[in-house]
């Protein structure tokens, strides 16, 4: 299957999913991340606000900020196309949606976190393997900041995908720039490649 079909099949069996096992995998996942989080201290993580059918990371944002966890969101570069920066994200931040309609914080540099301050990297899988191989949406956002990684610039960071269990499949047909991550998060597992 082309890496375009597995996206389309794997969002339409998230889609899927009722409303009362999108909350207890939501539910699942925080706790799971929680545990994860008490192996390292203080620091800062990247999240993501969910959208469409996407694993809801709002029971794993309260998690963080209740930790008092710095916590940033991804937000689409203003003009460095197909690049992501992090900016901090607490209860008062003002929102605006960006062009695919997913709520970022408005942009203001002195909100800015660079990523070679950023500990944990919690991205948005459409599929992974047990490789470790992932699949997003297919803007290459996550190929970009993680290639930062792969070249050994980012030591102190690690890099998590959350996704719902449905989201395991056999294996990912991975391209050159693909880089595989360390570990995904599951309702039911912690998965370490
Ligand atoms: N919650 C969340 N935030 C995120 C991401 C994500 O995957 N999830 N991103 C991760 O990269 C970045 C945004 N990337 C995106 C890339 C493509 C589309 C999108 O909807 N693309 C097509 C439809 C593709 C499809 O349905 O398969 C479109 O433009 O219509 C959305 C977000 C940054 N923020
Ligand atoms: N490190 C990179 N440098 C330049 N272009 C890249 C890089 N990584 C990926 N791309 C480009 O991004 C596009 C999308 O890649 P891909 O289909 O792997 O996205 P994805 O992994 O599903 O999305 P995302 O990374 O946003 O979750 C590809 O056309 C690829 O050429």
């Amino acid at each position: 299957m082309t890496r375009d079909a597995l996206r389309r099949k794997l969002q339409q069996t998230r889609a899927q999913l009722c409303e009362a096992s999108r909350k207890q995998a939501a539910e699942a996942v925080a706790a799971r991340v929680k545990q994860r989080l008490d192996l390292n201290h203080g620091g800062i993580a990247a999240i993501f606000k969910s959208f469409a059918a996407e694993l809801d990371t709002t029971p794993t944002i309260n998690a963080l900020w209740q930790q008092g966890i710095t916590t940033v969101l991804p937000v689409l570069h203003p003009f460095s196309k197909g690049h992501l920066l992090f900016l901090r994200y607490n209860p008062h931040t003002t929102m605006i949606k960006n062009r695919y309609g997913i709520a970022e914080p408005a942009l203001d540099c002195q909100n800015i976190v660079p990523l070679a301050q950023i500990d944990w990297l919690f991205m948005p899988l459409v599929g992974f393997d047990r490789q470790g191989n992932r699949l997003g949406m297919g803007g290459g956002y996550y190929d970009r900041t993680l290639a930062r990684w792969r070249d050994g610039l980012l030591t102190q960071l690690s890099p998590i995908g959350l996704a719902y269990d449905q989201q395991e499949v056999e294996s990912i047909p991975v391209e050159s720039w693909d880089v595989p991550i360390p570990e995904v998060i599951t309702p039911t597992k912690h998965w370490r490649f």
